[in-house]
């Protein structure tokens, strides 16, 4: 923000790439129909916060119910700082994967740069990580996601945002 204070948000995230909620429970419940391919799964581990989400669909869709969280906080809106594991994973679930997350579903809205993914690798090597959506960059980390976007993409998720007026096209609306 306090780079580029005469920019929108908007601006300085590049190619806007809103989802709504329809959009987004229709996405998660299409990543699901992939990883029942690959499943059965003990356990789904969101990454927090923006895991909870997708996390919620994919373990009602795939009839899991050990639920547990991995907390990192990084983007200051969308201003990537350092990385911060505030809560890893429980001794059960770590059981449950015999330490290298062997058999459980790791799920996110998204990887960018894949810093985040590649945190969460390195603490569960064997546990498969899927993401509703990938950037180029952080792709490689995921085993299985939906919909890739541009680098310079920002996706706005449903959450983080609230129906509001637009300016008719003509009049300079993106
Ligand atoms: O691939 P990366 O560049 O690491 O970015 C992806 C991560 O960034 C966002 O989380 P954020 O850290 O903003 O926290 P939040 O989920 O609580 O919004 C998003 O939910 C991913 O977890
Ligand atoms: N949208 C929302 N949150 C994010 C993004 C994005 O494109 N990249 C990293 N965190
Ligand atoms: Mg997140």
């Amino acid at each position: 923000m306090a780079e580029h204070p005469e920019l929108s948000a908007q601006e300085r995230a590049g190619k806007a790439f809103p989802v709504s909620w329809d959009q987004f429970h229709r996405d998660c419940r299409a990543l699901t129909w992939r990883l029942n391919e690959v499943g059965p799964f003990h356990a789904v581990i969101a990454i927090t916060r923006g895991g909870l989400v997708p996390a919620a669909i994919v373990a009602r869709e795939l009839g899991v119910r050990v639920i547990d969280t991995v907390c990192i906080a990084s983007y200051d809106h969308n201003k990537q700082g350092d990385l911060n594991v505030l809560k890893g994973v429980s001794p059960d679930t770590a059981k449950l994967g015999g330490g290298t997350g062997k058999g459980l579903l790791i799920v996110d809205d998204l990887v960018d740069t894949g810093k985040t993914g590649r945190m969460v690798r390195d603490l569960l090597p064997d546990a498969h990580f899927a993401t509703v959506y990938a950037k180029p960059k952080g792709r490689p980390l995921v085993d299985t996601f939906i919909t890739e976007v541009s680098q310079d993409t920002w996706i706005f998720f449903p959450w983080d945002t609230a129906l509001s007026f637009q300016p008719p096209i003509r009049d300079g609306a993106a």
